[in-house]
């Protein structure tokens, strides 16, 4: 393949024939990368343009030889510009074969060179900085990891266990600083590569190295209903600190959601459709005003940060701070299990107007349970409407499907949840593992545990089908067909999941208080279901 250069400068746009291209590659000391975008400025393309068409040997003035930015990337085809402008038009049809096609060039994906991810970058730059990267969360990419599981469906699988009511209607959020207080303070690690990387990438786009910290990081799930208007991230006199975003689409459109498609208002491209493994980066600013089209049904599922270069907003700081005050990070609790702790009951409820009352609507956990088929069983088995069912739930609990009561017991509804949703999560390789048939301790419902169940349903689901249309049934790729033998042996893999990752924070935290930052070591934290 000949090798491509495309210069565009600051305000204007060139394109070089090849020639010239290829003799600005060799000015620009480039000439050993095959295909680079060059960003310059006009002064840079017109002392370059000219000393190349009039094919000088002069050697060009110092400031033309360093680019303002260079950024390498793989180029298949001739020509991503041209598509760029047809895209509006078909997006939605490329978009669906995107899973194995890039939308820009239309060669198979995973064809893109591995080592500089496809960079497909705005014709509008200066006036829209925006940056799409596809397939971000390749395996390959992901090489340099040895961290095993930079994998969307254990961030999917944190967030449906750990989630609370979000900031926006019909929205539902997993912060780091929520993971902190209900001591599941280990479950931060497997955000941290992917973290580290988004960082990188914000960094190198904008050219701002070490000027930049991260100000929030969150899972956030938009539900039937949830919509976003125009706006710009930085639009509210509490978020004048953000500087860029960055989303990493962990689900996708017209497999797990649909609707949810992102606009910008302004600049190329106007519509981005959102995939699994995509991210789409642009400024905090008005450059940037985008909305999300609302979604008609699903659950769109995103990885959010957002970043500033005001260090008081430092998220790794204040989530320092409250892991070196958690009472349970120990060397002395390296090895021991931990259970999570719910939150306060209105963070769980479902509208959380209805939150004062609860007289209407449904908590998110035990809905999220109930569109699996699963029910609870609390230990008394007297209970009627004299009990609180906010303090039912964070006591012991049975799992019960159908007429099957699983005999162990969980501590709290957070704890039945996560373990309920690990097997979601781990299930088809569960399935291939074999389990001893002595250690399965299921029993039938019996008449009294039956009226328990019945009545926590009622207490804790006052609207079942607004909840099955809120966490829809099956759409989200929720296909485990349970077993309670393979379901035993999840219980089991949790808890060993749970230890090694408590494990490796307690490792970790010391280097990250001293470093007064939160990164990635090696060897930290990998699962492996064959431990
Ligand atoms: O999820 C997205 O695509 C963008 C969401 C967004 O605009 C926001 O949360 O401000
Ligand atoms: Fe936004």
């Amino acid at each position: 393949m000949l090798p491509t250069t495309i210069v565009i400068g600051i305000s204007m746009v060139v394109t070089p024939p090849l020639g010239a291209s290829t003799a600005i590659a060799s000015r620009t000391h480039l000439h050993h990368k095959p295909h680079c975008i060059l960003i310059l400025t006009l002064r840079q393309v017109t002392d370059l343009l000219t000393a190349t068409q009039t094919h000088t040997t002069m050697p060009l003035p110092p400031s033309s030889q360093t680019p303002l930015h260079t950024r390498s990337y793989s180029l298949p085809q001739a020509d991503h510009r041209s598509s760029l402008t047809h895209l509006a038009n078909s997006e939605i049809k490329h978009a669906m074969s995107r899973s194995s096609y890039c939308k820009l060039c239309s060669i198979p994906r995973r064809e893109h060179s591995l080592q500089t991810l496809p960079v497909h970058l705005s014709m509008t730059e200066s006036e829209h900085p925006r940056l799409i990267l596809h397939d971000f969360l390749s395996p390959d990419l992901c090489k340099g990891f040895t961290y095993k599981s930079l994998d969307l469906q254990e961030l999917e699988f944190i967030h449906k266990s750990c989630s609370t009511i979000g900031y926006r209607e019909n929205v539902f959020s997993t912060t780091l600083s929520h993971l902190v207080a209900t001591n599941s303070p280990h479950m931060i690690l497997p955000f941290i590569p992917i973290r580290e990387k988004l960082k990188e990438k914000v960094e190198e786009f904008f050219g701002c190295e070490y000027e930049i910290c991260i100000e929030f990081t969150g899972l956030i799930s938009w539900c039937k209903g949830a919509s976003i208007g125009w706006h710009s991230d930085d639009n509210r006199p509490y978020l004048k600190q953000r500087d860029y975003a960055a989303v990493c689409y962990l689900n996708s459109y017209g497999v797990d959601f649909n609707g949810g498609l992102f606009h910008f208002q302004d600049g190329n491209p106007t519509t981005f459709i959102p995939m699994a493994g995509d991210v789409l980066i642009y400024t905090a600013d008005t450059r940037n005003v985008h909305s999300v089209e609302e979604i008609t049904d699903g659950e769109r599922l995103t990885l959010t940060l957002w970043f500033t270069r005001d260090k008081s907003h430092d998220e790794d700081s204040k989530l320092i701070s409250s892991l070196s005050k958690h009472p349970l990070i120990s060397y002395e609790t390296a090895s021991k299990p931990q259970i999570p702790f719910p939150a306060s009951q209105n963070m769980y409820w479902f509208p959380p107007e209805q939150s004062s009352t609860y007289e209407t609507g449904f908590d998110i956990r035990y809905a999220r349970l109930h569109v699996l088929g699963y029910q609870i069983c609390c230990k008394d088995t007297r209970v009627n409407s004299s009990f609180d069912f906010s303090d039912i739930l964070l006591e012991p609990l049975h799992l019960v499907r159908g007429n099957d009561l699983f005999e162990k017991e969980f501590s709290n509804i957070l704890h039945l949840l996560q373990v309920v949703q690990f097997y979601h999560w781990k299930g088809p390789e569960l399935k291939k593992l074999e389990f001893k048939m002595e250690s399965l301790n299921v029993g039938p419902v019996s008449m009294l545990q039956c009226e328990n169940i019945r009545f926590l349903k009622v207490e804790i689901l006052k609207s079942e089908d607004l909840a099955e249309s809120i966490f829809q049934r099956g759409i989200c790729g929720e296909n485990v067909e349970h077993d309670w033998v393979s379901f035993c042996g999840a219980v089991d893999l949790w808890e060993a999941y749970t230890k090694k990752l408590w494990h490796s924070l307690v490792l970790s935290l010391p280097n990250w208080i001293a470093n007064q930052s939160i990164f990635y070591e090696s060897d930290d934290g990998s699962f492996d279901l064959v431990m």
